[in-house]
C-alpha cells in the first residue's frame, strides 16, 4: 500500500508557518506511567515494553526512578544493559544519593529535576528558589564529574515566572554541559498557545535542547506537545495509552500517529501501537476508553449506515488513517443506526445473500431487536435472524400461493 493511500493529509498545515520538527521522542511509561496509582510492573513485564519501544524507534526511553526501591534499582540496571539502540535514562532527585543509584544503574542519562515555582519552594520545600537551584546545580556537576550525562528538569514550569527559568537554565548551560533542559507541565494547567509562547522563550534564550513534558488533566497534553515541538522542542515525553499521574501524560500512540499525518515524520513503527497498547493495558489493568484516539476499542468500529456505505467503498472517507498504519483492524458492527446498503455489504461478506425484500425485513429486525436490547448484533444473532427472515418469507409466498390458487 502507497504511504499516501493510508491516511488523509491535512492540507491546512501548507499555510501554516513553523519551523520545521527536530524532534525525537522520550517516553516515560516505566516510570511516570507506572507512577499511575496502583501500577508496579514487574521486571519481565518493564523489560517487554522497553523491548517494543526500541523496537519501535523510541530514541530515548525513561526507565524508572533507581532510588525509589532496590528492585526497581536492578529493573533499571537490566533494561540499561539489553544493548538497546533507544538511549536510557532514568530520573534523580538533586540528591546526590539519587546521582549514585543512577550510575549503579548504567544509564545513559540521568534527569535531574528540581521545581522552582512558589507553591513548590514554599510547601514542598521550605527552601528559596537560590538554595534550591544551588543544590541542583551541585547535584549536576556531581553527575557529570561521575561521567553521567544530565537532563537538568524544571518540574512545574509551567506555573514558574518564566525569567526565573531563563535564568536557571542559562546558568546550568553555562556553569556546565548538559545535554537538555527539561519543561513539565506538572499539573497540566498549559492549552497549545501558552506552550507554544513558553517553549519559544526558552528556545529564544537558551541554546540546550528542550524538552517538553507534558500532563492531561485538562485533555490537552498531545495538543501541547505538539505545540511545543512547533515551537522548537526537540524531546518530547510520552507515554502508552496516556498513562501517569491523575489524568495522564501525552499518548505515544496519539503523538507519533499524530507526527506521521501531520508533520509527515514516518521513522517509528506505528504498526505495533495497538500490540503495545494491549500489553500495557494488561500489565497495568488500566484500559483505554472504548473512544480512545488510535488504541481505543472504536477506534476504526462503525456502525451509522451513512458512514459504513461509504467505508465499503473507500475506508478513508470516515478513517483519518487505515487501522493497519498502527496494527489495528476495522470492525463495522449492526445496530441501531445500520442502513441498507451497509447491511447488504456485511452479510455478503460473511456468505449470505438476500432479496431486497428480506433485507428490508432484516432491517427492521435489526433496528426493533437493538433498540429493545440497547446493543449491538453479534454475529451469531445475525445469522439467526437471516434464516428466521428466510423462513418468514418462505412462509408468506406459501400463504400467498394457498391464497391465489
Ligand atoms: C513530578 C514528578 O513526577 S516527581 C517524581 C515523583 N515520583 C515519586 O515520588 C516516586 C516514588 N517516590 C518514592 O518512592 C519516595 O517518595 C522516594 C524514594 C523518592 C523518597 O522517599 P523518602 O526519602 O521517604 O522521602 P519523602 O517521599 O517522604 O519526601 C520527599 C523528599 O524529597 C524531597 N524532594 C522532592 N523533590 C526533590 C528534588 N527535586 N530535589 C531534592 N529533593 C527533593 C522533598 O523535599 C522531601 O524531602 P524531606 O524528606 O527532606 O522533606
Ligand atoms: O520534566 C521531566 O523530565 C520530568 C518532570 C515530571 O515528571 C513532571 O513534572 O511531571
Amino acid at each position: 500500500m502507497l504511504e499516501s493511500e493510508q491516511y488523509s493529509r491535512n492540507y491546512l498545515m501548507d499555510f501554516i508557518q513553523y519551523r520545521p520538527l527536530d524532534i525525537e521522542i522520550c517516553d516515560v511509561t516505566l516510570r511516570d506511567g507506572e507512577q499511575t496509582p496502583g501500577v508496579a510492573f514487574t521486571k519481565e513485564q518493564k523489560l517487554a515494553i522497553a523491548s517494543e519501544l526500541d523496537s519501535m524507534g523510541i530514541e530515548v526511553i525513561e526507565a524508572g526512578f533507581p532510588v525509589v526501591s532496590e528492585n526497581e534499582k536492578e529493573i533499571v540496571k537490566e533494561i540499561a544493559n539489553q544493548g538497546f539502540k533507544s538511549r536510557i535514562c532514568c530520573l534523580s532527585r538533586a540528591v546526590k544519593g539519587d546521582v549514585d543509584a543512577a550510575l549503579e544503574c548504567d544509564v545513559d542519562i540521568v534527569s535531574i529535576f528540581i521545581a522552582m515555582s512558589d507553591l513548590h519552594l514554599k510547601y514542598k520545600y521550605h527552601r528559596s528558589f537560590e538554595e534550591m537551584l544551588h543544590c541542583a546545580k551541585e547535584t549536576i556537576e556531581y553527575a557529570t564529574d561521575h561521567g553521567l550525562k544530565v537532563r537538568f528538569a524544571a518540574e512545574d514550569s509551567s506555573r514558574t515566572p518564566i525569567e526565573r527559568l531563563k535564568q536557571a537554565f542559562k546558568e546550568v548551560e553555562t556553569e556546565y554541559k548538559v545535554q537538555y533542559v527539561s519543561l513539565a507541565d506538572t499539573v497540566g494547567i498549559l492549552n497549545p498557545t501558552t506552550t507554544h509562547y513558553l517553549v519559544s522563550e526558552i528556545f529564544k534564550e537558551i541554546n540546550t535542547p528542550i524538552c517538553i513534558h507534558c500532563h492531561d488533566d485538562l485533555g490537552m497534553a498531545t495538543a501541547n506537545t505538539l505545540a511545543a515541538a512547533e515551537a522548537g522542542a526537540k524531546q518530547l515525553h510520552t507515554t502508552v495509552n496516556a498513562i501517569g499521574e491523575r489524568a495522564g501524560n501525552a499518548a505515544l500512540e496519539e503523538i507519533l500517529v499524530a507526527l506521521r499525518v501531520q508533520y509527515g515524520i514516518d521513522r517509528y513503527d506505528t504498526t505495533r501501537l495497538t500490540a503495545l497498547s494491549r500489553m500495557v493495558s494488561e500489565y497495568s489493568g488500566v484500559i483505554p476508553a472504548v473512544n480512545k484516539a488510535v488504541v481505543g476499542q472504536n477506534a476504526f468500529t462503525h456502525e451509522s449506515g451513512i458512514h459504513v456505505a461509504a467505508i465499503l467503498e473507500e475506508p478513508r472517507t470516515y478513517e483519518l488513517f487505515l487501522p493497519e498504519m498502527v496494527g489495528g483492524k476495522r470492525n463495522l458492527i449492526i445496530g441501531k443506526h445500520t442502513g441498507k446498503k451497509a447491511l447488504k455489504g456485511i452479510i455478503n461478506s460473511i456468505g449470505f445473500c438476500l432479496e431486497r425484500e428480506e433485507l428490508c425485513a432484516l432491517i427492521e429486525k435489526v433496528k426493533v431487536c437493538t433498540e429493545e436490547k440497547r446493543k449491538s448484533i453479534s454475529r451469531d444473532q445475525l445469522e439467526r435472524m437471516i434464516t428466521q427472515v428466510k423462513q418468514e418469507m418462505k412462509t408468506k409466498e406459501k400463504g400467498e400461493e394457498k391464497l391465489s390458487i
